[in-house]
This record gives structure tokens, C-alpha cells and sequence, in this order.
């Protein structure tokens, strides 16, 4: 059997000395849908974020595929093949809309811009604005084209519907949901917008304070507005 594109062993982490996630560990299949929910606050950016290399590791262990990362530097998890959008919209805000795609291109040929332009119409109209000059939206539809140009096979998505229209939202979704049956991208999701995420994925984890505290299919907590209210602290309708 080959090995999980994630796996994650027992992970423990913070900033500096001070331990937010504990004991975590999860594994995800190629082309799987995983949403992770909790209340504000109960790690999941951390998570994400440790998955990424960007915090103070305490204890546990991350593969990605074959590869051990546990020790990995962010730069080579990337290049591995670990795409991140961040909750904050991560780009150069002096920078054109063309000028941040081409910082995602990763030393693929200038001509893969079109799969941007073709994923984001959008961002074609924008091409020339700067990153200063973009509404919320597209801004995060640039962090994403940017990170989808680098062809990662695991994207860590953090609250990527945050501020979002409900239109964009129902876009972005539709496009992840593509992404995820067609290019074999395996997608772990953050989302706050529930009911959304549920729709989206094919597993679901629930932190609290740090640690797993559910997991289990989409399907149970929809079916089960009771066990949402406790674990994630909102009812779905
Ligand atoms: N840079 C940081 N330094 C110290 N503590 C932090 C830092 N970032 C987050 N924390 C703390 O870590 C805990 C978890 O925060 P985190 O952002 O991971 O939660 P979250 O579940 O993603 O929350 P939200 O849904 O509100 O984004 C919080 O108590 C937060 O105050």
C-alpha cells in the first residue's frame, strides 16, 4: 500500500515554550477531503501552521509520503509538495497581480499563468493592479492561484471563505471541489463556515483546546445538530 501523502504521529506544539496543539495525530488519504473544525481559538491555524514548519515543534512526527518532514525547514516541505493559504491573505501588496503569480511559478514556464487566469478569471481583469489595490476576495483567490501554481499535492487551506460574498464562496468551493476530484490534490480544510465545509469534505477532525477531540464522517454531524452544538458551538441548518 503506498504511503499516506500525510501522516501525523503524536504531534505536540506551540510558540516558543508555550504548548497549544497536543498529541494530534491523523493520517490523510490521495484526493481526500478533510475539514477541520473547533471553536475559535482551539488550534487549528497551529496546526496548519506546524504542518508547515512555522512553529515551535514539542514532540510527534510528520510524513509526507516516504519522506520524514518532521525536521524539514517550511522551504523544503513546499518543495515536497505542501501548498499553504494562509488566514492572511498572504501576498506582496506592492506587487502586481502577474508579478505575485509569477513568485508562485516555482520555475515553471511563464506560460502556466494561464492556469492562474483560467481558475480565476478575475485575477486576468486585475493582472495589472497591485496587490494593495484588491478587494478581501480577490485577494484570497490570489493566494490561492499563487500556491496552485506551485502543483502541490497537499493544500492546507486556513479559513479560505473568511470575508467572502457568498457568491465567491460558492465558487471557491466548487473550484476546490474540482481541484480535489481531478488533480488527485488532497485538500485539509479550516473552515468556520460549517455547514460548507461539511458539504465539501469526505472526513472531518474537531480540535479542542489543542487536541482531537471527534472524528468522523461528514455525514454523522450533519445528521446530528446536537453533537455540532457541543463540539464546534453553532447549530447548521
Ligand atoms: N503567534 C502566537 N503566539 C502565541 N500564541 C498564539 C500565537 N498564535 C496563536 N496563539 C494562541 O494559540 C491558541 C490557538 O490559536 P489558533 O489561531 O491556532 O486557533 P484557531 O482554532 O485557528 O482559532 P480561530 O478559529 O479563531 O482562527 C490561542 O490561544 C491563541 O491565542
Amino acid at each position: 500500500m503506498p504511503a499516506a501523502p500525510l501522516d501525523v504521529e503524536n504531534l505536540s506544539a506551540g510558540y516558543g515554550p508555550t504548548r497549544i496543539i497536543e498529541g494530534v495525530s491523523f493520517s490523510v488519504k490521495a484526493g481526500d477531503r478533510l475539514a477541520v473544525l473547533g471553536r475559535n481559538g482551539m488550534g487549528k491555524t497551529t496546526l496548519l501552521a506546524t504542518l508547515m514548519g512555522l512553529t515551535a515543534r514539542h514532540g510527534g512526527e510528520i510524513r509526507m509520503g516516504e519522506e520524514d518532514v518532521t525536521t524539514k525547514r517550511t522551504s523544503k516541505r513546499a518543495d515536497l509538495g505542501i501548498g499553504y493559504v494562509p488566514q492572511t491573505r498572504d501576498i506582496f501588496a506592492s506587487l502586481t497581480v502577474e508579478e505575485n503569480l509569477r513568485a508562485g511559478l516555482k520555475g515553471r514556464p511563464v506560460s502556466a499563468l494561464e492556469e492562474a487566469y483560467a481558475m480565476f478569471p478575475r485575477l486576468r481583469e486585475r493582472r495589472g493592479n497591485y496587490g494593495k489595490q484588491l478587494s478581501g476576495g480577490e485577494q484570497q483567490m490570489l493566494t490561492m492561484a499563487r500556491t496552485l501554481l506551485g502543483k502541490p499535492s497537499i493544500l492546507l487551506l486556513d479559513e479560505p471563505l473568511e470575508g467572502l460574498a457568498p457568491v465567491i464562496c460558492d465558487e471557491l468551493m466548487a473550484l476546490l471541489a474540482k481541484l480535489a476530484s481531478t488533480n488527485e490534490v488532497t485538500i485539509v480544510l479550516v473552515e468556520q463556515q460549517i455547514e460548507r465545509a461539511l458539504d465539501f469534505a469526505n472526513n472531518v477532525l474537531v480540535m479542542e483546546r489543542g487536541r482531537l477531540s471527534w472524528s468522523g464522517l461528514p455525514e454523522t454531524l450533519h445528521a446530528d445538530r446536537a453533537l455540532v452544538d457541543r463540539l464546534v458551538g453553532v447549530g447548521i441548518h
